[in-house]
This record gives structure tokens, sequence and C-alpha cells, in this order.
């Protein structure tokens, strides 16, 4: 139910979703679901950190935003600030580290104009992925996502997400689980603003912390839904597939990004323990196996359109990120292997329609 304590994040959502449900219906059992999925987020007993997160977000300073580009590499936020707004913002925005997936930029070019001495040099959120290399990957293979609606699954701080709200698509519903990640959404949010509705004249991104499996089955919402960096944490890839599936259109576009191994059509690896150091891991099909996969589950016109051996330039420790990053998870004597000996990361990127 809408009330006095809702976010203007969840009022924009609630309206996007009520506006889906005039078109299809089955956006109406999101409507009944979203009461609790949005306020589970905010539960400590669920999320300890909660709390401290939303104080975060809360108490950023309101900057003089010139404009945003919301389809440059480093996603940027023309903004004035000036040396107290920048330490304030700087230090609430490490309270949402560590920043993973991004870059981002919160100010403006240094000019030498007439408040040079007040106006604070740009922030820069260095996160440990860079996220635009990706997206650089897989945007030429994509056509146009003018007009459409598209769903993130997995779509971390939403730097991606807001990379297609970019490219034009008219909706992009952002899916993740992570409280924390929700929340880094929720701070660039805040200095996006109103430019999110450039165009349509509403808000066109938004988030939901939600995992995949909590989403009604068969709703058939989107035209182009995303999977980057998912598939090979789920226990069952093939359910993962039919998920993804459910949420497509008839004739919707899939696209999918993950890690893969050399191999014929046979060839799966299923890491004993660790992959990477990560505890998470289940398969890792060739890209001639994980085609397979995607036609058993009842996807046409699939099609590879890009693979790439993750670099130590493209996920790497920074001031944002000091935790170990992929150099510290690849074997010290041979970079071709992971520390326990596997294939080291590399990636695919599939498209398949529904
Ligand atoms: N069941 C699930 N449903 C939805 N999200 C999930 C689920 N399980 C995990 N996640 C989320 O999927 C994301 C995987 S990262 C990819 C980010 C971005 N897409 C990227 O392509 O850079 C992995 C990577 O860095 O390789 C995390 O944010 C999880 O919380």
């Amino acid at each position: 139910m809408l009330n006095d304590t809702i976010t203007h994040a969840e009022r924009e959502l609630y309206l996007t979703l009520l506006e889906l449900a005039q078109q299809q219906p089955s956006a109406y059992e999101w409507l009944t679901q979203l009461p609790i999925w949005l306020s589970d987020i905010k539960d400590k007993a669920n999320y300890a950190h909660a709390p401290a997160y939303q104080a975060s977000v809360a108490r950023l300073p309101t900057l003089a935003v010139d404009n945003v580009d919301l389809d440059s590499n480093i996603l940027t936020i023309n903004a004035r600030l000036n040396q107290s707004q920048h330490k304030q913002t700087t230090a609430l925005l490490k309270q949402l580290m560590p920043w993973r997936k991004g870059p981002f930029q919160i100010g403006g070019q240094v000019d030498s104009g007439q408040d040079e001495g007040q106006q604070a040099a740009p922030i820069f959120i260095d996160t440990e992925w860079h996220s635009d290399w990706k997206w650089q990957r897989v945007a030429p293979h994509l056509g146009n996502l003018k007009g459409r609606r598209v769903l993130d699954v997995g779509g971390g701080s939403g730097y991606h997400g807001w990379r297609m709200a970019g490219t034009g698509a008219d909706t992009v519903i952002i899916i993740d689980p992570s409280c924390l990640f929700y929340h880094q959404f929720m701070a660039i949010r805040h200095f996006v603003g109103s430019a999110d509705t450039h165009e349509t004249g509403r808000y066109r991104t938004h988030y939901i912390p939600v995992p995949l499996e909590a989403l009604p089955e068969h709703s058939q919402l989107f035209d182009t839904v995303f999977s980057m960096g998912v598939l090979y944490h789920r226990l069952s890839p093939f359910e993962h597939l039919q998920q993804l599936k459910g949420q497509l259109v008839k004739g919707g576009e899939l696209v999918l990004e993950t890690l893969v191994i050399e191999g014929d059509a046979n060839t799966v690896l299923v890491p004993h323990d660790r992959y990477a150091q990560m505890n998470n891991v289940y398969f890792l099909p060739s890209v001639a196996a994980l085609i397979g996969w995607l036609e058993k589950a009842g996807f046409s016109d699939v099609r590879c359109v890009d693979v790439a051996v993750t670099s130590i330039e493209e996920q790497r420790k920074t001031e944002w990120m000091t935790y170990h990053s992929l150099a510290d998870f690849l074997d010290p004597n041979d970079s071709t292997k992971t520390i326990e000996g596997y294939p080291a990361p590399m990636r695919a990127t599939l498209i398949a329609k529904k």
C-alpha cells in the first residue's frame, strides 16, 4: 500500500508497475508482492547493515546537477561540488564500500571560473570492476534498446541498468538480492535525480531487491532480459534459464553472460570446492555446451557474440574496494590458472530469442 513513509524511488516503482499492469495484467502480481519485497530489505533482522546504509543514503547532500550522461563509460553526474560537499559525499559513499561495479563520477571538471577557490574536484568511484568494458563488449550486439522494457537480473550496483536507460530503454528494472548493492544504486539515483526522466517524462530506472526466483514465474513483461555474471552462481542452471524465459515476452531477447571454459558440447566444469576463491560457483560450461543448454531450455537463434578472458586490469583492488581481487585469486606462477588449478576466468556473452 502507498503510505506516508514510502520513498520517492518506491513511489516511482509502484507507478511504473501500475502502468505496466494496465498493459500486462501479470504485473498486478508484482504489485501485490512489492510491499513485502521492499520491507524485507529494511529489516534489520535480515540485513544487519540496512539501517546504516539507509542513513548514509539519506544524508547525501543535494547538489546542483548540470547534466547526467548515463551513456558514458565513467557514468558521470556533472554537478557543482564545493569542498565541504565533496568531503561529506565521499565519506558517505565510502560507508557503502565495497564498490564493485562501476565506475561512477560525481562532480564536473574544475574550471577557472569565478568560484575556483570553492569548487572541488570530482569524486571518482573507481570500482573493483571496469563494468564499462563488459558493456562495451555486449552493447554492439544488442540492436536497439530504444523503447524496450528491460530486466537486468543480478544487476549489482545498477551500473549496467543505467547504461541500458542511457541507450534509450523505455523502462529498466534491476533485480538483485544484495542489500549493499541496492543502497549503492539508491545513492547514485539520489544524484541522477530527474535526469532519468529524460525522453519519457517519467522515471525509467528501478531496482527491486529480490532474487530472480522470488519473481512471479511467467510474468512475460520484458522485451530484453539480461543475466550477466549470475548463471554460474546458480545450483540449477536450467531452472535459472527457465525463470529468465518466463520474464520475457514471446519473441523477446535474452542476453546471457557467464563464465565458460574451453571444450566441446559435452564439456562442463563443476569446481569441487572453490573457484577463484568463490565458494558459490557451480556450473562452467563450454560455449558449445551453453548453446545446447539454451536450446534445450527452448530458446532459438542462439549465438555467442563475445568471449573474453578476464584481465587483472578489468577486475582489481582499488581505493573503493580494498579486499583481495582477481590477481590474488590466480596462480602466482601461471596466470592462466586459478589458485585452485582450474582454467582462469573467461566469460562468454550469448544472445537468444524466446
Ligand atoms: N538468484 C539471484 N537472482 C538475482 N541476482 C542474483 C542471484 N544470485 C546472485 N545474484 C547477484 O548477481 C550478481 C553477480 S555479479 C554480476 C553483476 C553484474 N550483472 C555484472 O555483470 O557485472 C558477479 C560477478 O561479478 O561476476 C551479484 O550482485 C549477486 O548479488
